[in-house]
């Protein structure tokens, strides 16, 4: 009676099996840190179904929440349950997620909207900080004293300072190159030249330059009117491209490949993205479809598990395409919202990695003609130029939908995201800041532009 009256107090709108629940839902971040640090490898008996395509190695199936969920309600001290015909009064329940109300029917749902509605309701969002119900209570002594956490930036505080490398590199040579000369053509070369140096393009280094002419040629022109300009300019290049990545979730699961050059960030940005997902609210599963790199696997359950995710691997060398088919298949049976495949970045040579992306591909086609749903590409910024060859290369094998560009923290390439948006056209759906599981911002083309510029917000 109590675990029922625990699933009714915990369970946000969308039906979530109690086992389901990731331990982290109702301990502080402190006991949840301390039961992850005491967990054992989770040792698999029986084998899942291998799959028909090829015999993979025992597939280890796992909730992220594994033994820890068992000694996560250990932790909760249940006193005098409430008098089984007593349900919970209204205001005593904690308030459902925005947008996780009873409606199952969640059509095309931009994600950058399941993230802005989870963040609306994060001062009372039960997920991180759960108001245990009445009736229950921790040990006086094991309650950590809150922490005092400095105000979060700004999500454009945060992009300013992911690009301030990269713009005060461009505004420091245009301030250079601007010292109170009367705009004429030879300032205007330079200007172009400097523009494609930063990895703009020549297109976007040329369409800055005519506005710039056709503004103030022959007058005299300051280091601000020309990132006022440029500013304007890229922000017509990026627009087009900055997209919310939409989630059929009436077909479920919603299948998302990541695929990406190594070191590009995948499993990284598989974390971020799996975090936005489970805190709206979705039940997300990520699947080790880099079976090439060792570190890679173990990288991925830890995100599962600090995401409150199911997590899908095998071992090292197997079939990756065979973990596919089987994540998908698991996914399904589970009523999965996502599932997120994240596969290798390098194989002993590219043929190799493009076959098997192909072969991914083909299986999850099998399973359902539309997956999978959306193919991500991880770009990393501080490799520049290569990172356009990248997308051509991709794009071809393994059908590219979309990108997130990493690593725009702390270099001065950030520029190469308009080259690529200007070349390729394809979305780019978020941008990478940092390491930490929130450094992952949703893509605005007009604040990139301006960050860029180093134009204050
Ligand atoms: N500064 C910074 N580092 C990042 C960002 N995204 C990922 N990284 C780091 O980049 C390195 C590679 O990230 P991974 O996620 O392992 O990259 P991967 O593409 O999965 O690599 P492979 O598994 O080898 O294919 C790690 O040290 C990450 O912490 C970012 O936005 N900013």
């Amino acid at each position: 009676m109590a675990l029922g009256f625990i699933k009714k107090v915990f369970t946000f709108g969308k039906e979530k099996p109690i086992e389901q629940q990731a331990p982290e839902e109702h301990l502080t971040p402190a006991q949840a840190a301390a039961i992850e640090a005491e967990v054992e490898p989770h040792s698999r008996e029986e084998d899942l179904p291998v799959s028909p395509v090829d015999p993979v190695a025992p597939v280890e199936m796992e909730t992220a929440g594994g033994p820890a969920a068992d000694d996560a309600r250990d932790v909760v001290e249940p006193v005098e349950p409430e008098p089984a015909d007593e349900e919970p009064s209204e205001e005593e329940l904690p308030p459902l997620l925005p947008g996780a109300e009873e409606n199952t029917e969640i059509g095309i749902v931009p994600l950058s909207l399941l993230e802005a509605e989870s963040e609306a309701g994060t001062e009372s969002s039960p997920v991180s900080e759960p108001v245990l119900p009445k009736g229950f209570t921790t040990r006086v002594d094991e309650v950590p004293e809150p922490e005092v956490v400095a105000p979060r930036m700004t999500w454009y505080q945060r992009l300013r300072a992911g690009l301030a490398r990269t713009s005060s590199q461009l505004t420091g040579q245009i301030t250079a190159l601007f010292t109170k000369r009367k705009l004429d053509e030879e300032t205007l070369e330079d200007l172009e030249d400097l523009l494609i140096q930063s990895d703009l393009g020549v297109e976007t280094a040329m369409r800055i330059t005519g506005a710039l002419s056709a503004e103030r040629y022959g007058k005299d022109v300051t280091g601000e009117d020309v990132s006022r300009i440029m500013a304007a300019e890229i922000s017509k290049v990026l627009s087009p491209v900055a997209k919310p990545l939409q989630l059929d979730l009436n077909h479920k699961p919603h299948v998302i490949l990541v695929v990406g050059v190594n070191g590009t960030g995948k499993t990284t940005t598989i974390g971020k993205l799996a975090a936005k997902l489970s805190g709206s609210g979705l039940k997300v599963m990520l699947a080790a479809g880099d079976t090439f790199r060792a570190a890679a696997i173990e990288q991925l359950k830890i995100w599962a598990d600090r995401t409150g995710s199911e997590f899908i691997g095998t071992r090292l060398g197997a079939d990756a395409a065979g973990l596919a088919y089987d994540a998908f298949e698991q996914a399904r049976a589970k009523k999965s919202d996502v599932l997120i495949i994240d596969t290798a970045g390098r194989l002993q040579n590219k043929a190799e990695l493009m076959a098997e992306l192909e072969k991914i591909v083909r299986v999850l086609n099998k399973l359902d003609p539309d997956a999978p749903h959306t193919v991500l590409q991880t770009l990393d910024a501080t490799t520049g130029q290569n990172a356009l060859q990248q997308v051509e290369i991709f794009r071809n094998v393994a059908g590219v939908s979309g990108l997130i560009m990493t690593k725009l923290d702390g270099t001065a390439r950030g520029g190469i995201l308009v080259g690529i948006a200007a070349k390729h056209k394809l979305p780019v759906y978020f941008i990478g800041v940092g390491e930490g599981v929130d450094d992952l911002e949703p893509f605005e083309a007009d604040d990139f532009a301006k960050a860029i510029a180093g134009l204050t917000h």
